[in-house]
């Protein structure tokens, strides 16, 4: 490609510089090559401005910046949003992307919903993948990931792979940081989904309601006119979530026990799995899901929203929702002891989601509700005590351990915790706590253990450690039963 291909998000129309060859796009000096186009964005550590002389130095084409640097010898062109042409330009760069891509976004929810679209879509005979926290899902493919929204760059080089693998269904997750640092403007999305919000991220968003603004530009600013927003309505955000839509020109289809476009009727819960009663065009659904908790029943309708207004036939969709697996560490049933009593991995790490966990299991237990959990260091303070309070209301025994410290001191962030939790454990070894929870257990009890899901690794410090509640939890179901 030539400089010239990115007229338009560039400024580069009748300059010498339009001939240049371009060889790629970094917003990463330390990832620079020749021909590469340097972006320098202001990030929340650094400023790509310090690095440009680097990138220049390692052979960049040129540097795209906020405003004109001098003293360099390649051209700098000046754009009002760097990271805006960054997402731009990366998707002109790949250029292929799946046919159909979605993308949800919301406090909790979004990397199942991400999951069971994909499923829906497989099972209506699609080539799909899926893209979130948990990583890339496709045909022959599974890849651990990082980001729940990955950098421009990352995403349509990712984006392209899977179309020229014959992926023509994509669903994605859009998270805040995600929708606020541009990183999906350039992806062509069909429809877009809303789940629920509550507070997250609140070290990255001043306010709720400037975390709910971000969220919005999945539906004011990337949809195009006209696509559907499928939006969960019984949350209390639907509402100016709602309007948004509608205000932007967009297909609104709501979903849930208020919802007009799928509406649930009545649940039955059983133990693993519940009875649901649905509503679509007059006509009643029952859809027998494979999963407890109800927070799944909400994700479960917002992925058929998504895949029926993509195409997928009402009773496709809903019939398909009977075969639906769990997001991996997502409410996930990693064994019984042989006493009957379940444990499941969750990835509760937020307010809203533990206690939407706790709660879920409330209903089938017939002893104690016992939760082991913590909070990330480096991460929200203000959710500490919040998790507290919560933990101590809704499970019968809590015990609090570390999560992922990062730099921050262990026992600070469980102190926080525990301000909260009067008669918690305190277990600061995540593994000798899940062992003593696995211990505790009796005929009736349900174990949670909550915070970090599918991860497979701990940091403490700088360091990451190879840590995972699934294998924990199993060698302590082992050792029990020895
Ligand atoms: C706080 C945050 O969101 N940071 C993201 C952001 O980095 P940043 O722009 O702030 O980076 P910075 O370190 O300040 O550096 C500024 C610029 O200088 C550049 N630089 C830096 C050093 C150098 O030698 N040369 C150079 O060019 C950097 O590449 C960058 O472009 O943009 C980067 C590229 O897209 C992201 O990788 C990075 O994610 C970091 C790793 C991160 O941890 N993000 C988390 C908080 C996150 O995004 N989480 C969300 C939500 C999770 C969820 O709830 O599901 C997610 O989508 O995963
Ligand atoms: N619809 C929902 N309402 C409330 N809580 C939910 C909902 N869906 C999932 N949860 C809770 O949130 C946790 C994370 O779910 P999921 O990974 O699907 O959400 P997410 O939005 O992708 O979260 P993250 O931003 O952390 O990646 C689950 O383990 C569960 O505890
Ligand atoms: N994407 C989220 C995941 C948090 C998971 C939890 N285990 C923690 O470490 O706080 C974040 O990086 O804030
Ligand atoms: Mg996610």
């Amino acid at each position: 490609m030539k400089l010239r291909d990115l007229a338009g998000i560039l400024p580069v129309e009748g300059t010498a510089s339009a001939d240049l060859e371009v060889t790629g796009i970094s917003s990463d000096s330390r990832q620079v090559r020749s021909g590469v186009v340097f972006f320098a964005l202001a990030g929340t550590k650094a400023d790509g401005v310090t690095y440009a002389a680097d990138a220049a130095r390692r052979g960049a084409a040129a540097i795209v910046a906020g405003s004109a640097i001098a003293g360099l010898s390649v051209p700098v062109l000046a754009v009002d949003d760097p990271r805006l042409a960054l997402a731009l330009s990366a998707a002109r760069y790949f250029g292929r992307q799946p046919e159909t891509m979605v993308a949800v976004t919301g406090t909790s929810g979004k990397t199942s919903v991400a999951a069971f679209t994909r499923q829906i879509w497989e099972q209506t005979g699609y080539a799909a993948a899926s893209i979130g926290t948990t990583g890339v899902v496709a045909p022959g493919r599974n890849d651990y990931g990082s980001l729940t929204t990955p950098d421009p760059v990352a995403l349509h080089q990712l984006l392209k792979e899977l179309a020229d693998a014959g992926v023509t269904h994509a669903s994605m997750e859009a998270s805040s940081h995600g929708l606020d640092q541009r990183r999906l403007d350039g992806v062509r999305l069909a429809a877009g989904g809303f789940t629920n919000l509550g507070r997250d991220h609140m070290d990255y968003h001043p306010t709720i309601e400037d975390y709910h603004r971000a969220k919005l530009r999945l539906f004011d600013t990337l949809l195009p006119k006209g696509a559907p927003a499928v939006i969960f309505a019984d949350d209390p955000w639907s509402a100016p979530t709602i309007q948004a839509a509608q205000a932007a020109g967009l297909e609104v289809l709501t979903v849930g026990r208020h919802g007009d476009f799928l509406r649930l009727k009545r649940v039955e819960h059983e133990r693993h799995r519940q009875r649901a009663e649905v509503e679509a065009g007059g006509v009643l659904y029952e859809v027998d899901l494979p999963l407890a908790g109800d927070f799944q029943i909400s994700n479960a309708l917002v992925s058929a929203g998504l895949a029926i207004s993509t195409g997928t036939p009402v009773a496709k969709a809903l019939m398909a929702l009977e075969k639906l697996k769990g997001a991996p560490g997502r409410l996930d049933l990693v064994g019984t002891t042989t006493n009957g009593a379940p444990v499941y991995v969750d990835y509760a790490h937020k307010p809203d989601a533990l206690e939407n966990v706790l709660a879920s299991v409330r209903p089938f237990t017939t002893g104690r509700v016992i939760v082991v959990f913590g909070c990330g260091g480096d991460r929200d303070r203000g959710k500490r005590p919040i998790m507290g309070e919560i933990a101590t209301r809704l499970a019968d025994v809590v015990i609090v351990t570390d999560d992922n410290p990062r730099s921050e001191v262990p026992e600070t962030i469980r102190a926080a915790i525990l301000a909260a939790a009067p008669g918690a454990i305190e277990i600061g070894d995540r593994r000798q706590a899940i062992h003593e929870a696995v211990a505790m257990l009796h005929a009736g009890d349900t174990l949670i253990v909550a915070g970090k899901g599918h991860e497979e690794g701990q940091t403490i410090g700088t360091e990451t450690l190879h840590f995972s509640d699934h294998e924990e939890v199993r060698a302590a179901l082992r050792e029990r039963a020895a």
